[in-house]
């Protein structure tokens, strides 16, 4: 039908292509996850089995989507990187939001069963996406420090208001009107006091968050040719539990923010 009377209706489709030499952050977020979690009897206040699930579906959207160089994950969301070089899908923004969000809702139903086990998936999961640039290194930094510090803040206030209502036998509104107006140092002094809870000794994955990178790891396969085993280093993407709030993490992951030389063309 090519060049029929009826082709005109393509030019009713916007180009959306996002500014060039700006890093892409790709942020997905489960849809009405409070109530999700509830009728999934999810742990409170962080359910392991729900985390580890998140960061399988961010390792499988970078292993099949090789631009994105990070991910960021915190409770139900995930931040994706993609580079300033990058010319994934031409930069189209509702073709990257789209196909990562699909992605990693797919895999989150494909892989429930093995982190949730006999617990069933009760309906289908939602996850809404945006894409958006960030002109330069500094600001992608604020960014995701802006992320980790939600998780703190949050994590700190679950582990708190949980530890009142769980342990210390208080109705949600009581320990809620506790909370109300506390620093930080009061949550840290009601867990340490009252329930023998030193916040720094949680685990890093709750406290800060799962941060994806593609690490150098040694793979050994044995040749089908001649049987030997043939080791090589590949890049695969493993979820760290870091402080990506300072130099260090930067200091120790140089190629994060490295230009890459060649112009990728997935369109
Ligand atoms: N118990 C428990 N709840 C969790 C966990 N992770 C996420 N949640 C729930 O998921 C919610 C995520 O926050 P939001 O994204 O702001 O809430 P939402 O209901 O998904 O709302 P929308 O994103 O606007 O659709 C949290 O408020 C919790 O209720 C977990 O590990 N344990
Ligand atoms: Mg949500």
């Amino acid at each position: 039908m090519a060049n029929s009377k009826y082709e005109y209706v393509r030019h009713f489709e916007l180009a959306d292509s996002l500014l060039p030499s700006t890093w892409l952050v790709v942020r997905i977020d489960g849809r009405g996850f409070h109530r999700f979690s509830q009728s999934h009897n999810f742990q409170k206040p962080n359910d392991r089995r729900s985390i580890e699930l998140m960061n399988r579906c961010a390792i499988e959207v970078m292993k099949d989507i090789k631009d994105i160089i990070l991910a960021y994950g915190e409770s139900d969301e995930y931040s994706f990187i993609i580079p300033k070089t990058s010319n994934l899908y031409s930069r189209r923004a509702s073709k990257i939001s789209s196909t990562v969000v699909s992605l990693f809702a797919s895999n989150f139903v494909m892989h429930w069963s093995e982190y949730f086990r006999e617990d069933q998936l009760l309906y289908a999961p939602c996850f809404d996406s945006r894409t958006v640039c960030y002109p330069n290194d500094k600001i992608l930094r604020d960014y995701l420090s802006w992320r980790q510090a939600d998780c703190h803040i949050n994590n700190l206030f679950n582990t708190t208001f949980w530890a009142l209502v769980l342990k210390g036998g208080m109705t949600e509104i009581e320990a809620e009107n506790k909370l109300k107006g506390t620093l930080s140092k009061d949550k840290n002094e009601i867990l340490f006091t009252q329930y023998d809870i030193n916040y720094n000794n949680i685990d890093a994955i709750y406290r800060k968050g799962s941060t994806i990178i593609r690490k150098k790891t040694e793979v050994s396969t044995i040749s089908p040719r001649s049987g030997e085993l043939i080791t090589r280093t590949k890049l695969i993407p493993t979820a760290v539990y870091d402080d990506i709030i300072g130099q260090e993490f930067w200091d120790a992951h140089p190629e994060l923010l490295e230009e890459k030389k060649k112009n990728n063309n997935h369109a």
